[in-house]
């Protein structure tokens, strides 16, 4: 399959008052054409920062080292003009607490004419077509679009945002965190609607969450992010069905799929690493329940290339479960 996104030996550092935050390592990433891809963590691994290098925002104290391509280009050296081109045209972003990113008191409408006029040319009875067209594909009556956001709900809004991250139809779209603060039937109306728009549209998506139980429905393939790094990858029903990284393994178990009763959860017990320290050995280890003595002096193998687990687990079959 072409890759359309391609991520290879990303590192990104922060640099601080309180010193140098090394916050992604070696990341190799890959989306393909038509793909949908999750992206799966905890809080402060790492995923926006991933998102934020690609679309080349958040870079005022950014380090960052390793290539980026996308449509087979190279955008991680591209001028800051070319990369606004980029953005919003091609890569379509609905950031982190996106249905607070529209301005609440400015009508819709003209959020969307501002957006298609910072692309294109068209003209004002194309741009109100096509504002139409994106509110009717995410359920949002286009008779609204003289109203303000504050008129609408969380749920409404989310809808919006997607609606405007789709306006140009870009190749990819980046969806930070898509479902968080709504509540689980709104998430599930949500994820679905984007993969409907995305399949519909024939777009790809990186769609990122810290719930893998339910970004997992609508994803082909799947990465688990540890403290900056790839710990696993695998199409969607490898990840599900047999996981082989413990802390993938603690994700799948320490949350009961949404349709449930809610029941008391297990969180991972620990707390993530810090990102001022540079890691010799495993990050996870800490906090891992099948730590060998091989841990504790040999780093785990990386996940890039053929290796789909970073842990000495998969190189040693016989520590495999069951
Ligand atoms: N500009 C910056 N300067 C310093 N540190 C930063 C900067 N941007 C991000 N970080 C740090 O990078 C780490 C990863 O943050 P990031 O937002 O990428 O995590 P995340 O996985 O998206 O978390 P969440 O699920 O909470 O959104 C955090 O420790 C954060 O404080
Ligand atoms: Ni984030």
């Amino acid at each position: 399959m072409m890759s359309l996104l391609d991520v290879k030996g990303l590192n990104v550092d922060f640099s601080t008052k309180e010193g140098m935050h090394y916050v992604l390592k070696n990341v190799d990433f890959n989306i393909g054409k038509g793909e949908i891809v999750g992206l799966i963590g905890e809080s402060g691994s790492g995923k926006s920062t991933l998102a934020m290098t690609v679309l080349d925002i958040n870079s005022h104290n950014r380090h960052m080292s390793g290539n980026i391509s996308f449509m087979g280009e190279r955008i991680d050296s591209i001028k800051k003009e070319k990369m606004r081109q980029v953005r919003g045209k091609s890569i379509g972003f609905v950031p982190q607490s996106s249905m607070n990113a529209l301005n609440p008191l400015v009508k819709i409408k003209s959020q969307f004419f501002e957006t298609i006029k910072a692309h294109t040319n068209m003209s004002r009875e194309d741009m109100l077509s096509l504002t139409e067209k994106s509110l009717e594909m995410v359920g949002i009556n286009p008779s609204r679009m003289n109203s303000c956001p504050y008129e609408f709900s969380g749920g409404q809004r989310q809808r919006i945002m997607i609606a405007l991250s789709m306006l140009l139809s870009p190749e990819l779209i980046i969806a930070d965190e898509p479902t968080t603060a709504l509540d689980a039937t709104v998430q599930l109306k949500i994820i679905e609607l984007l993969k409907d728009v995305v399949k519909q549209k024939h777009t790809s998506m990186l769609v990122i969450s810290h719930d893998l139980h339910t970004i997992s429905r609508i994803c082909d393939r799947i990465y688990i992010m540890y403290a900056g790094k790839i710990v696993e990858t695998g199409t969607r029903d490898e990840i599900l069905n047999n996981p082989v990284h413990p802390y993938t393994r603690k994700l799948l178990a320490s949350r009961l799929p949404l349709m449930c009763e809610p029941v008391r959860v297990k969180g991972i017990s620990g707390t993530p690493p810090s990102t001022l320290k540079k890691y010799e050995v495993c990050e996870f280890m800490e906090r891992c329940d099948r730590v060998s003595e091989i841990c504790r002096t040999v780093r785990p193998p990386e996940c890039t290339g053929s290796v789909k687990v970073a842990c000495h687990l998969e190189s040693n079959s016989e520590c495999h479960l069951e």
